[in-house]
Protein backbone atom coordinates (compact mmCIF):
# COMPACT_ATOMS: atom_id res chain seq x y z
CA UNK A 1 0.00 0.00 0.00
CA UNK A 2 1.35 3.29 -0.79
CA UNK A 3 2.08 5.76 2.12
CA UNK A 4 -0.42 9.00 2.27
CA UNK A 5 0.43 12.43 3.51
CA UNK A 6 -0.83 13.01 6.95
CA UNK A 7 -1.51 16.28 6.17
CA UNK A 8 -1.33 17.32 2.61
CA UNK A 9 0.94 20.78 2.31
CA UNK A 10 0.58 23.44 -0.67
CA UNK A 11 -0.28 26.46 -1.11
CA UNK A 12 -0.10 27.27 -5.26
CA UNK A 13 -3.03 28.16 -7.01
CA UNK A 14 -3.60 24.99 -8.73
CA UNK A 15 -2.60 22.99 -5.80
CA UNK A 16 -5.37 24.67 -3.49
CA UNK A 17 -8.30 24.75 -6.07
CA UNK A 18 -7.78 20.69 -6.39
CA UNK A 19 -7.45 21.22 -2.70
CA UNK A 20 -10.87 23.16 -2.35
CA UNK A 21 -12.66 20.44 -4.59
CA UNK A 22 -11.66 17.65 -3.13
CA UNK A 23 -13.36 19.50 0.34
CA UNK A 24 -16.20 20.38 -1.58
CA UNK A 25 -16.80 16.82 -3.11
CA UNK A 26 -15.93 15.44 0.23
CA UNK A 27 -19.39 16.25 1.46
CA UNK A 28 -21.10 14.28 -0.66
CA UNK A 29 -20.91 10.52 -2.05
CA UNK A 30 -20.20 11.12 -5.64
CA UNK A 31 -17.43 9.47 -7.73
CA UNK A 32 -14.26 11.50 -8.03
CA UNK A 33 -11.45 10.47 -10.76
CA UNK A 34 -8.33 11.61 -9.40
CA UNK A 35 -5.86 12.10 -12.27
CA UNK A 36 -1.52 13.12 -11.83
CA UNK A 37 1.99 12.00 -12.91
CA UNK A 38 3.13 9.06 -10.47
CA UNK A 39 3.80 10.29 -6.90
CA UNK A 40 1.71 14.02 -7.34
CA UNK A 41 -0.37 13.01 -3.99
CA UNK A 42 -3.46 11.52 -5.86
CA UNK A 43 -3.55 8.27 -2.88
CA UNK A 44 -2.99 11.21 -0.12
CA UNK A 45 -5.78 13.47 -1.96
CA UNK A 46 -7.87 10.30 -1.84
CA UNK A 47 -7.60 9.86 1.85
CA UNK A 48 -7.92 13.54 2.38
CA UNK A 49 -11.30 13.32 0.71
CA UNK A 50 -12.17 10.16 2.97
CA UNK A 51 -11.14 12.04 6.08
CA UNK A 52 -12.98 14.91 5.58
CA UNK A 53 -16.40 12.70 4.64
CA UNK A 54 -19.11 11.43 6.46
CA UNK A 55 -17.13 7.86 5.96
CA UNK A 56 -14.21 9.13 8.08
CA UNK A 57 -14.59 6.38 10.90
CA UNK A 58 -14.49 3.93 8.25
CA UNK A 59 -12.22 1.94 6.40
CA UNK A 60 -10.07 3.68 3.75
CA UNK A 61 -9.31 0.62 1.60
CA UNK A 62 -6.59 0.98 -1.44
CA UNK A 63 -7.34 -1.64 -4.15
CA UNK A 64 -4.33 -1.89 -6.81
CA UNK A 65 -5.83 -2.32 -10.16
CA UNK A 66 -2.29 -3.76 -11.85
CA UNK A 67 -2.08 -7.53 -12.59
CA UNK A 68 -5.43 -7.73 -10.75
CA UNK A 69 -7.59 -10.68 -11.85
CA UNK A 70 -11.60 -10.35 -12.00
CA UNK A 71 -12.13 -12.94 -9.14
CA UNK A 72 -9.81 -11.37 -6.63
CA UNK A 73 -11.35 -7.86 -7.65
CA UNK A 74 -14.76 -9.19 -6.82
CA UNK A 75 -13.87 -10.83 -3.60
CA UNK A 76 -11.89 -7.68 -2.70
CA UNK A 77 -14.55 -5.48 -3.58
CA UNK A 78 -17.29 -7.68 -1.90
CA UNK A 79 -15.33 -8.08 1.60
CA UNK A 80 -14.81 -4.26 1.56
CA UNK A 81 -17.10 -2.92 5.18
CA UNK A 82 -20.12 -0.94 4.59
CA UNK A 83 -19.52 2.44 5.39
CA UNK A 84 -15.56 2.77 3.65
CA UNK A 85 -14.15 4.44 1.45
CA UNK A 86 -12.73 2.02 -1.47
CA UNK A 87 -9.72 4.00 -3.46
CA UNK A 88 -9.11 2.55 -7.04
CA UNK A 89 -5.20 2.93 -7.62
CA UNK A 90 -4.48 2.69 -11.56
CA UNK A 91 -7.80 2.26 -12.61
CA UNK A 92 -7.06 1.93 -16.48
CA UNK A 93 -4.74 -1.00 -15.37
CA UNK A 94 -7.85 -3.21 -15.02
CA UNK A 95 -8.36 -5.77 -17.65
CA UNK A 96 -11.64 -5.81 -19.63
CA UNK A 97 -13.42 -8.56 -17.24
CA UNK A 98 -12.01 -6.75 -13.80
CA UNK A 99 -14.05 -3.41 -16.01
CA UNK A 100 -17.17 -5.22 -15.97
CA UNK A 101 -17.01 -6.39 -12.70
CA UNK A 102 -16.57 -3.43 -11.22
CA UNK A 103 -18.97 -1.57 -13.20
CA UNK A 104 -21.36 -4.55 -12.16
CA UNK A 105 -20.36 -3.90 -8.52
CA UNK A 106 -20.57 -0.04 -8.83
CA UNK A 107 -23.97 -0.32 -10.17
CA UNK A 108 -25.14 -2.83 -7.39
CA UNK A 109 -23.89 -0.42 -4.86
CA UNK A 110 -26.13 2.61 -6.57
CA UNK A 111 -29.23 0.49 -6.54
CA UNK A 112 -28.56 -0.58 -2.56
CA UNK A 113 -28.76 -4.39 -4.09
CA UNK A 114 -29.21 -6.68 -1.17
CA UNK A 115 -25.61 -8.19 0.21
CA UNK A 116 -23.65 -4.98 -1.23
CA UNK A 117 -22.00 -2.97 0.89
CA UNK A 118 -22.32 0.71 1.29
CA UNK A 119 -19.05 2.36 -0.17
CA UNK A 120 -18.08 5.35 -1.44
CA UNK A 121 -15.68 4.54 -5.04
CA UNK A 122 -12.74 6.96 -5.65
CA UNK A 123 -10.51 6.16 -8.49
CA UNK A 124 -6.91 6.96 -9.28
CA UNK A 125 -5.25 7.19 -13.03
CA UNK A 126 -2.14 8.57 -14.49
CA UNK A 127 -2.62 7.53 -17.77
CA UNK A 128 -4.81 9.81 -20.29
CA UNK A 129 -8.64 7.51 -19.64
CA UNK A 130 -10.33 9.96 -21.74
CA UNK A 131 -8.20 8.85 -24.93
CA UNK A 132 -8.22 4.99 -23.52
CA UNK A 133 -12.02 5.47 -23.12
CA UNK A 134 -12.15 6.52 -27.09
CA UNK A 135 -9.83 3.95 -28.14
CA UNK A 136 -12.20 0.89 -26.53
CA UNK A 137 -9.71 -0.31 -24.20
CA UNK A 138 -11.33 1.46 -21.41
CA UNK A 139 -15.35 0.84 -21.06
CA UNK A 140 -17.21 4.33 -21.94
CA UNK A 141 -19.83 3.31 -19.47
CA UNK A 142 -17.22 2.60 -16.41
CA UNK A 143 -15.84 5.80 -17.95
CA UNK A 144 -18.53 8.37 -16.94
CA UNK A 145 -19.55 6.27 -13.69
CA UNK A 146 -15.96 7.26 -12.23
CA UNK A 147 -15.60 10.12 -14.16
CA UNK A 148 -18.67 12.15 -12.21
CA UNK A 149 -16.01 14.61 -10.47
CA UNK A 150 -12.78 14.68 -12.20
CA UNK A 151 -9.59 16.04 -9.95
CA UNK A 152 -6.67 17.26 -11.99
CA UNK A 153 -3.26 17.08 -9.74
CA UNK A 154 -0.69 19.34 -11.17
CA UNK A 155 3.04 17.99 -11.68
CA UNK A 156 5.10 19.72 -9.12
CA UNK A 157 7.32 21.63 -11.08
CA UNK A 158 4.37 23.58 -12.73
CA UNK A 159 3.57 24.47 -9.10
CA UNK A 160 6.93 26.75 -8.15
CA UNK A 161 5.82 27.92 -4.80
CA UNK A 162 4.84 24.39 -3.26
CA UNK A 163 8.43 23.10 -3.75
CA UNK A 164 9.76 25.95 -1.75
CA UNK A 165 7.11 25.21 0.80
CA UNK A 166 7.34 21.28 0.88
CA UNK A 167 11.12 21.30 1.51
CA UNK A 168 10.87 23.21 4.37
CA UNK A 169 8.04 21.24 5.28
CA UNK A 170 9.24 18.25 4.75
CA UNK A 171 12.80 18.70 6.45
CA UNK A 172 10.99 19.99 9.61
CA UNK A 173 8.85 17.11 10.02
CA UNK A 174 11.13 14.37 9.15
CA UNK A 175 13.96 16.01 11.16
CA UNK A 176 11.41 15.61 14.12
CA UNK A 177 10.72 12.03 12.84
CA UNK A 178 14.24 11.12 13.11
CA UNK A 179 15.75 12.67 15.51
CA UNK A 180 17.71 14.81 14.07
CA UNK A 181 18.76 18.48 13.57
CA UNK A 182 17.42 19.77 10.27
CA UNK A 183 19.99 20.60 7.47
CA UNK A 184 19.28 24.19 5.99
CA UNK A 185 20.10 24.75 2.18
CA UNK A 186 23.04 26.93 0.85
CA UNK A 187 20.88 29.73 -1.93
CA UNK A 188 22.32 28.09 -5.01
CA UNK A 189 21.44 24.24 -3.57
CA UNK A 190 17.95 26.09 -2.78
CA UNK A 191 17.71 27.19 -6.48
CA UNK A 192 18.75 23.34 -7.76
CA UNK A 193 15.89 22.15 -5.75
CA UNK A 194 13.65 24.96 -7.46
CA UNK A 195 14.76 24.51 -10.61
CA UNK A 196 14.95 20.32 -10.93
CA UNK A 197 12.09 19.02 -13.01
CA UNK A 198 10.86 16.64 -9.66
CA UNK A 199 9.67 13.94 -12.45
CA UNK A 200 9.06 11.45 -9.32
CA UNK A 201 6.97 15.00 -8.09
CA UNK A 202 6.42 15.09 -4.81
CA UNK A 203 7.16 11.72 -3.55
CA UNK A 204 10.76 12.27 -5.19
CA UNK A 205 10.95 15.38 -3.06
CA UNK A 206 10.31 13.38 0.00
CA UNK A 207 12.71 10.88 -0.03
CA UNK A 208 15.63 13.78 -0.78
CA UNK A 209 14.47 15.49 1.86
CA UNK A 210 14.89 12.14 4.19
CA UNK A 211 17.77 11.84 2.69
CA UNK A 212 19.69 15.12 3.47
CA UNK A 213 18.09 14.97 6.95
CA UNK A 214 19.29 11.39 7.94
CA UNK A 215 22.88 12.33 5.46
CA UNK A 216 23.48 15.69 7.17
CA UNK A 217 21.63 16.27 10.05
CA UNK A 218 22.32 20.29 11.04
CA UNK A 219 24.64 20.85 8.37
CA UNK A 220 24.33 23.32 5.34
CA UNK A 221 23.45 21.62 2.41
CA UNK A 222 25.65 22.67 -0.71
CA UNK A 223 25.06 21.18 -4.21
CA UNK A 224 27.98 19.07 -4.30
CA UNK A 225 25.57 17.02 -1.90
CA UNK A 226 23.00 16.74 -4.63
CA UNK A 227 22.01 13.97 -6.36
CA UNK A 228 23.74 14.20 -10.11
CA UNK A 229 20.64 14.47 -11.72
CA UNK A 230 19.48 17.57 -10.13
CA UNK A 231 22.84 19.52 -10.55
CA UNK A 232 22.68 18.48 -14.78
CA UNK A 233 19.35 18.82 -14.98
CA UNK A 234 19.18 22.32 -13.39
CA UNK A 235 22.46 23.21 -15.73
CA UNK A 236 20.85 22.23 -19.25
CA UNK A 237 17.29 23.98 -18.05
CA UNK A 238 19.01 27.24 -17.84
CA UNK A 239 21.44 26.59 -20.67
CA UNK A 240 18.61 25.90 -23.23
CA UNK A 241 17.33 29.97 -22.92
CA UNK A 242 20.31 31.86 -22.20
CA UNK A 243 22.78 30.63 -25.54
CA UNK A 244 19.98 31.50 -27.90
CA UNK A 245 19.28 35.57 -28.43
CA UNK A 246 15.89 35.92 -28.48
CA UNK A 247 14.31 38.16 -30.89
CA UNK A 248 13.55 41.29 -28.61
CA UNK A 249 17.02 41.18 -27.47
CA UNK A 250 18.33 40.66 -23.73
CA UNK A 251 19.89 42.63 -20.74
CA UNK A 252 23.57 41.94 -21.15
CA UNK A 253 24.77 42.18 -17.36
CA UNK A 254 21.46 40.36 -16.29
CA UNK A 255 22.88 37.62 -18.69
CA UNK A 256 26.66 37.91 -17.37
CA UNK A 257 25.30 37.31 -13.78
CA UNK A 258 22.88 34.39 -14.81
CA UNK A 259 25.59 32.71 -16.65
CA UNK A 260 28.14 32.91 -13.57
CA UNK A 261 25.41 31.49 -11.00
CA UNK A 262 24.93 28.52 -14.04
CA UNK A 263 28.82 27.89 -13.35
CA UNK A 264 28.77 28.09 -9.43
CA UNK A 265 25.73 25.56 -9.77
CA UNK A 266 27.63 23.73 -12.02
CA UNK A 267 30.79 23.20 -10.38
CA UNK A 268 28.84 22.65 -7.16
CA UNK A 269 30.08 26.18 -5.17
CA UNK A 270 33.51 25.45 -5.99
CA UNK A 271 34.97 29.34 -7.13
CA UNK A 272 38.34 27.82 -9.06
CA UNK A 273 35.97 25.54 -10.94
CA UNK A 274 33.89 28.18 -11.54
CA UNK A 275 36.02 30.11 -13.31
CA UNK A 276 37.93 27.82 -15.03
CA UNK A 277 34.13 27.27 -16.54
CA UNK A 278 34.06 30.60 -18.12
CA UNK A 279 37.42 31.16 -18.92
CA UNK A 280 38.19 33.52 -16.26
CA UNK A 281 40.84 33.63 -13.29
CA UNK A 282 40.08 33.18 -9.67
CA UNK A 283 39.68 37.34 -9.14
CA UNK A 284 38.27 38.09 -11.92
CA UNK A 285 35.06 36.05 -11.26
CA UNK A 286 35.36 36.96 -7.83
CA UNK A 287 35.15 40.81 -8.61
CA UNK A 288 32.04 40.18 -10.84
CA UNK A 289 30.48 38.06 -8.47
CA UNK A 290 30.83 41.14 -5.89
CA UNK A 291 29.02 43.31 -9.38
CA UNK A 292 26.12 41.12 -9.01
CA UNK A 293 26.04 40.41 -5.76
CA UNK A 294 25.84 36.44 -5.80
CA UNK A 295 25.32 34.53 -2.84
CA UNK A 296 27.20 31.36 -2.97
N1 LIG B 1 0.60 17.87 -0.95
C1 LIG B 1 1.30 16.98 -0.23
N2 LIG B 1 1.70 17.27 1.02
C2 LIG B 1 2.43 16.41 1.76
N3 LIG B 1 2.82 15.21 1.31
C3 LIG B 1 2.43 14.83 0.07
C4 LIG B 1 1.64 15.69 -0.76
N4 LIG B 1 1.42 15.07 -1.94
C5 LIG B 1 2.03 13.87 -1.85
N5 LIG B 1 2.64 13.71 -0.64
C6 LIG B 1 3.50 12.59 -0.22
O1 LIG B 1 4.19 12.15 -1.39
C7 LIG B 1 4.21 10.74 -1.48
C8 LIG B 1 3.48 10.31 -2.75
O2 LIG B 1 2.11 10.65 -2.66
P1 LIG B 1 0.94 9.69 -3.18
O3 LIG B 1 1.24 8.24 -2.86
O4 LIG B 1 -0.34 10.25 -2.65
O5 LIG B 1 1.07 9.93 -4.75
P2 LIG B 1 0.35 9.18 -5.96
O6 LIG B 1 0.08 10.20 -6.99
O7 LIG B 1 -0.82 8.39 -5.44
O8 LIG B 1 1.51 8.18 -6.43
P3 LIG B 1 1.41 6.93 -7.46
O9 LIG B 1 0.89 7.46 -8.75
O10 LIG B 1 2.82 6.47 -7.57
O11 LIG B 1 0.51 5.93 -6.81
C9 LIG B 1 3.58 10.23 -0.21
O12 LIG B 1 4.61 9.96 0.72
C10 LIG B 1 2.71 11.38 0.28
O13 LIG B 1 2.66 11.33 1.66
Amino acid sequence: MNSVAEKMYGSSPVFSRALNAARMVAGTDAPVLITGEPGSGKASMAHEIHATSRRSNGEFRMIGCAGIDERQLEAELMATPSGSTLYMDEVADLSAEAQAKLLHFLESVEARHTGYPDVRVLASTGADLLALQMSGEFREDLYYRLHVVPLALPPLRERADDIVLLLKQFTTDLARRHGRKAPRYSVTARNLVKQYRWPGNVRELRNFCERMVILLPGAIVQPDDMPLEMRRDSATATNRGLFSLPEEGVDLFELEGDIIRQAICMSGGNRSKAARLLGLTRDTLLYRIQKHAIEV
